[in-house]
């Protein structure tokens, strides 16, 4: 293709534009992911922030709502009760001991600012008047009067002072109460309002504070409003005939609650980016994780070690599992557990490049040892998908062919959970052993199989997982699971391989049971190279192999154990 032909078909494909735009396409999802996750754990703690600052708030209004109640029927009971002893004096009407009676009265009185005593309209005489010529007339109104009489002024001129106040006149006496009253609940920290009447009726005048008679609220109990961005407090009791308002703009409530809600708005965003820079680095470390394992895989870093397993009756080696150990050269030589990394590359799908490596990484270095050691055999550990990817298969028969090997001496091992998709597995199961390999239940017992699908499953050995070899010896519940196990194995035909033997004990009590059965863990050798292994067999069996351009000698053949 000449220059302008390549320019072309790049203008054409439009391929450069493409490309250009990938790295756009492959991070704009994840920003937008985090900046909603950002913006949603934003709006999250704005909501919570400012139901708290709510709630913070209803509990101060409360609080000051029930002081405001406190000193407001301390001010009504002074006034009533000064306004009765009046018209019960017994002395004569606004006579020098009559005035000096109410002025002890209101010595005694702490919100009272007067007391009087009225006829026909007019105030005739009082504490702090004394005597008048009957011409003050008592206020005109506007006034709330009750059933009993009495007339309540709110905000009324006094004739005494510049000043006004509320007064209140029953029968033929009246108080003046103090205007300062509720001084002594000093720089109000919210608007209120305080009534006085008949609560039942809802004839409420208001003798101080701002704002409307309360008329929805309830006649004697509390009711809660926010509205036009307004909190307020309406409570009323019957007995002492008082309703008292309080109410704050939400803009008005202070600076203190404002933090609160925006610290915990930007709470909530913080943790909502942490979530999803979260999000995105376990998704990123996966990635890099399989690209890495990709690369490993490519290079031949991964080795294979090699666990015995033995006859329990006699300790002799009959076979040994392989098992892949990755030392990241990528990562300073940080070592990757197998089952976390099998576990995402089954999730990433490349599970399958994993088995296929093991398995010829495990003909090339033990074909030799297999060829020499009749009935000896290796397994490897493979995943669901392997079952039923033709890959393997193809694999296994090219590995076979290289290795001069019997299907025998190469045993496939799969977990319970690889068996989950149940006819997937019967079926690679069949085909597997219709081939010759020997197959193992790994793990088991940890959950998954039932005894009927273990028929149906049709394996050859069945491994206990040592979370139930550790109770033996132990008086752990689970330890009764043990007998059970190899019973269910023995009613199936099975042979039996139990994992995880550490101890001197455990492998007495497999020695007695009453079938043989093999075993592999700790107690018996822990994963080894290939070539240890070769030695350890060489050792048992007398048999050397002929190094380097000499002759195989097979110096004695004996038969090492079950060959199912
Ligand atoms: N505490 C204790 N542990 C013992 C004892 N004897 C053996 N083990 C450990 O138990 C695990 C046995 O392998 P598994 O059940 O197949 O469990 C394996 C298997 O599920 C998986 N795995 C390992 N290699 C491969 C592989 O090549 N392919 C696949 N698909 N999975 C593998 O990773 C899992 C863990 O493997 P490892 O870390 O090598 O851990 C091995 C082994 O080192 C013992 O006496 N006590």
């Amino acid at each position: 293709m000449d220059g302008a032909a390549k320019y072309f078909f790049a203008r054409h494909t439009g391929t450069p534009v493409i490309n250009r735009l990938r790295p756009i396409f492959r991070t704009a999802p994840i920003i937008l992911a985090v900046a909603m996750l950002t913006l949603a754990g934003g709006w999250f703690g704005h909501v919570l922030g400012t139901r708290m600052r709510i709630s913070s708030d209803r509990a101060a209004i409360t609080s000051y709502s029930d002081q405001l109640l406190a000193h407001a029927i301390d001010v009504i009971a002074e006034t009533n009760g000064a306004i009765d002893a009046a018209n019960a004096s017994p002395q004569d009407f606004c006579s020098p001991a009559e005035i000096e009676l109410m002025r002890n009265m209101l010595f005694a009185a702490r919100n009272l600012k007067d007391i009087g005593r009225i006829k026909d309209g007019h105030l005739i005489c009082s504490t702090i008047l004394g005597k008048t010529d009957g011409s003050v007339p008592m206020p005109q109104g506007p006034y709330t009067q009750l059933a009993d009489g009495t007339r309540i002024y709110p905000d009324t001129p006094l004739a005494v002072s510049d000043s006004n106040a509320p007064v209140v006149d029953r029968g033929n006496a009246n108080a003046v109460i103090d205007p300062r009253a509720f001084d002594t609940l000093k720089d109000p920290p919210f608007h209120y309002g305080i009534f006085y009447g008949d609560v039942g009726k809802k004839h409420l005048a208001r003798i101080f504070g701002e704002g409307d008679a309360v008329v929805p609220a309830p006649a004697d109990g509390v009711a809660w409003s926010l509205k036009s961005g307004i909190l307020r407090r309406d409570g009323c009791s019957e007995a002492s005939g008082l309703c008292i308002s309080v109410w704050a703009r939400l803009s008005e409530l202070d600076a203190f609650s404002h933090g609160i809600v925006n610290a915990i708005m930007l709470l909530g965003a913080a943790l909502g980016a942490l979530g999803g820079l979260t999000w995105v680095n376990f998704r990123r470390r996966d990635q890099s994780l399989m690209a890495r394992l990709s690369r490993a895989l490519a290079h031949e870093e991964l080795t294979l070690l090699y666990q015995p397993v033995v006859n329990v009756a006699d300790g002799k080696i009959v076979g040994a599992e392989a098992l892949v150990r990755w030392q990241s050269n990528e990562s300073k030589g940080d070592f990757v557990p197998p089952d976390v990394f099998i576990a995402i590359a089954e999730q990433k799908g490349i599970a399958g490049r994993v088995t296929r490596y093991v398995l010829n990484r495990a003909i090339e270095e033990m074909a030799e040892t297999l060829r020499l050691h009749d009935g000896f055999r290796i397994t490897i550990n493979i995943v669901a998908s392997d079952l039923s990817d033709p890959k393997f298969f193809a694999a296994l028969d090219d590995g076979l062919r290289r290795g001069g090997l019997s299907p025998r001496q190469i045993g496939i091992e799969l977990t319970e959970r690889s068996t989950a998709d149940s006819s997937a597995a019967i079926e690679g199961i069949a085909r597997l052993r219709s081939r010759g390999h020997i197959v193992y239940l790994d793990d088991f017992g940890t959950g998954y199989s039932s005894l009927s699908y273990l028929g149906e499953l049709d394996v050859d050995v069945l491994k206990m997982d040592r979370a139930f070899t550790r109770t033996v010896g132990t008086d752990a519940v689970t330890v009764s699971i043990v007998p059970q196990i190899i019973d269910m194995a023995i009613k199936h035909n099975l042979s039996i391989l139990v994992e995880g033997i550490e101890t001197a004990a455990q492998a007495t009590y497999f020695r007695n049971l009453p079938v043989p059965v093999m075993g592999q863990g700790w107690y018996y050798g822990k994963p080894v190279s290939a070539a240890a292994l070769t030695k350890q067999l060489e050792q048992q069996d007398g048999i050397v192999a002929v190094k380097k351009g000499r002759k195989r000698s097979r110096q004695s053949l004996r038969k090492t154990g079950s060959s199912r």
